[in-house]
């Protein structure tokens, strides 16, 4: 909460200009019926007309004031709570960049989105409504009932048993709508999730005729939503008729003694509008009061969802013995007894890994789907650290170079290629901030897709969707390619990424990619890809089995063996 409101410091300035003025339309609240008051008993009973007058004019003038006042302090309530919104947006962004990759496991993009939109939405709103009438509610109750009481003590008595049955009940409902609110909440979320997962798999739901599976779990989740929002505010406005018939009661009580007072000669007409005027005013103040403080338990709620974003502990972080000027200039890999596992209780996923990689080597990785091979990869970059074990590049712990610089080194193609909305040359040029025409139009040309961008209809102008909807997998695949090879990286690691490639498009590229002088580490499930590497690690089960050309391999593994001979056949082994 605390940490979420901290961002309303730069803006206090405006605050205090939004409340002083929300004083002068408290003010200008709080006299009208007093002065109401004096010109029935002076100006109206008396048929004065100068006094009417007088009074009028005042009265004009103060809602003249108030109109003023509230205009300029809509601008400020806007100001502030437009500029924490965009403030908090800002650094919920960068905080997110810092993400870690187990950080980001934690919170699925659905999650973010949603309290990137809503719940900063929620509080962007709350702090208006608050800048608006958050201190001028309770006021005008308290204002309200002073005044009734300096216009008649006697008449005003009846306010003393009201208002704070009113407050009491009031708060009563808030503390169970704030629960109930939470829950909403949640259901927001759980639709936010289904409904971002259905958009992003839609080819994949059609494939698969699961189009009445995932209606359901969306109606399931939304049905789910309607119901918890419906009982909440079926709550909230079951109180409404118990508040108005309190207040009507005690404008009735008001009239009901007024009028015997005023039988008697002891209260005035004027005395009587007045405290029906403060009434009215002060049930009005209380009907704010209970709509802030129910956006005030949905803000606190958001305000904590998103105090959980900021408060995130980043677990990756540059390493305190980082060498600012250490780069990476060969790419020799050295992994020594590397255990990993994604989360501290679980099994690890990869178990005594040792290996080394020659600078300028080509090594490719097979194994079984689920073998730890990208997990593997991933610990390289440090998108993960290791639980035991070092990783050496250069002869140099991959710690030992500051993120940035040992990022920059590593060209990374992951499994799943991702284009972002842009022209094709953007796409490309992504992986290098001063990327010239020429470095693109090579890298393309290196990659194998220079020509396929040639053939579209506005070669490398040419949009490409947000995932890159317009562009065949193996297209998508070769352009991310060529985003890595423009960084003339020094480790290229290709995640599976020409599975989608045919032989001779893939042997191309890869004998493209030799003079580029880097170090190259390449997952593949196809033996010939894997044969044509200086040599193939084979994983299974998180640990790797053999380490050798594919000829020794032939010789010493079993599993490999019968990998070849699954995609060979057994007269291969026999030749061979
Ligand atoms: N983010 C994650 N959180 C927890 N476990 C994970 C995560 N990513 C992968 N794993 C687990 O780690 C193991 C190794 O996964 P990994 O993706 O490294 O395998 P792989 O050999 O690359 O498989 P494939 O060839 O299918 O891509 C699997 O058991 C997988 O379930």
């Amino acid at each position: 909460m605390k940490r979420v409101f901290s961002f309303l410091r730069p803006y206090k300035l405006p605050i205090v200009v939004a409340y002083s003025l929300t004083m002068i339309e408290l003010a200008t609240e709080l006299l009208l019926p007093f002065f109401l008051g004096l010109m029935i008993n002076q100006g109206v009973v008396n048929q004065d007309i100068g006094n009417i007058v007088m009074w009028g004019s005042i009265m004009i003038g103060l809602a003249f004031l108030a109109l003023f006042a509230g205009v300029i302090n809509s601008f400020y309530a806007s100001h502030t709570s437009y500029g924490f919104g965009y403030d908090i947006r800002e650094r919920l962004f960068e905080k997110v960049q810092e993400f870690s990759f187990r950080n980001l496991n934690q919170y699925p993009t659905s999650v973010l989105m949603t309290r990137f939109t809503n719940d900063v939405r929620q509080l962007q709103n709350t702090i208006h409504m608050g800048l608006r009438v958050m201190v001028k509610a309770p006021l005008l109750i308290l204002g309200g009932v002073v005044m009734a009481f300096i216009v008649n003590a006697k008449l005003a008595l009846i306010f003393l048993i009201t208002v704070p049955l009113l407050v009491a009940f009031i708060f009563w409902v808030l503390k169970r709508a704030s629960r109930l609110f939470r829950n909403v909440q949640q259901r927001v979320d759980h639709v936010n999730q289904v409904m971002q997962e259905n958009l992003a798999g839609m080819r994949l739901i059609k494939a698969f005729l699961r189009r009445s599976h995932e209606e359901n779990r969306f109606m399931k989740a939304n049905e789910d939503l309607a119901a918890e929002t419906r009982y909440t505010f079926r709550f909230v406005e079951a109180s409404m008729p118990i508040l108005l018939f309190v207040m009507n009661l005690s404008l009735i009580s008001i009239l009901w003694f007024g009028h015997q007072r005023v039988a008697g000669g002891e209260s005035s007409v004027g005395d009587i509008v007045a405290i029906v005027n403060y009434a009215l005013r002060v049930a009005m103040a209380i009907s704010m009061l209970t709509f802030i403080t129910m956006a005030f338990s949905r803000a606190k709620a958001s305000a904590t969802r998103l105090g959980d974003v900021l408060d995130v502990k980043v677990d990756l972080h540059e390493s305190e013995d980082a060498d600012a000027d250490a780069v990476v200039h060969d790419g020799k890999i050295d992994v020594q007894h590397v255990d990993f596992a994604y989360y501290k209780q679980d099994k690890n996923v990869l178990q005594d890994i040792t290996f080394s990689v020659k600078a300028r080597e080509s090594v490719a990785i097979i194994g079984a789907t689920g073998a730890g091979k990208t997990t593997l990869f991933q610990l390289l970059p440090r998108l993960y650290d290791v639980n035991r074990g070092t990783i050496a590049i250069d002869d140099q712990p991959i710690t030992s170079y500051t993120l940035d610089h040992l990022r920059r080194a590593i060209g990374y193609v992951p499994q799943n290629p991702l284009l972002f909305t842009g022209s094709v040359f953007d796409n490309i040029a992504w992986g290098k901030d001063d990327a010239t025409k020429e470095e693109v139009i090579q890298a393309a040309k290196d990659a194998q897709i220079h020509e396929t961008i040639m053939e579209l209809a506005e070669d490398y102008d040419t949009k490409v969707g947000q995932k890159g909807v317009n562009l065949s997998g193996g297209q998508k695949q070769r352009l991310s390619i060529a985003r890595a090879l423009i960084r003339r990286p020094k480790i290229l690691m290709l995640d599976d990424c020409t599975s989608a490639l045919d032989v001779a498009t893939e042997s191309r590229l890869l004998a493209a990619i030799e003079p580029y002088d880097c170090t190259n580490l390449m997952i593949t499930q196809k033996v010939t890809t894997a044969m044509d590497a200086d040599r193939i690690l084979l994983m299974d089960d998180g640990r790797i089995l053999a380490n050798g050309t594919h000829q020794e391999l032939l010789e010493d593994s079993t599993l490999y063996r019968k990998i070849v001979e699954s995609q060979f056949g057994k007269e291969y082994l026999h030749a061979n």
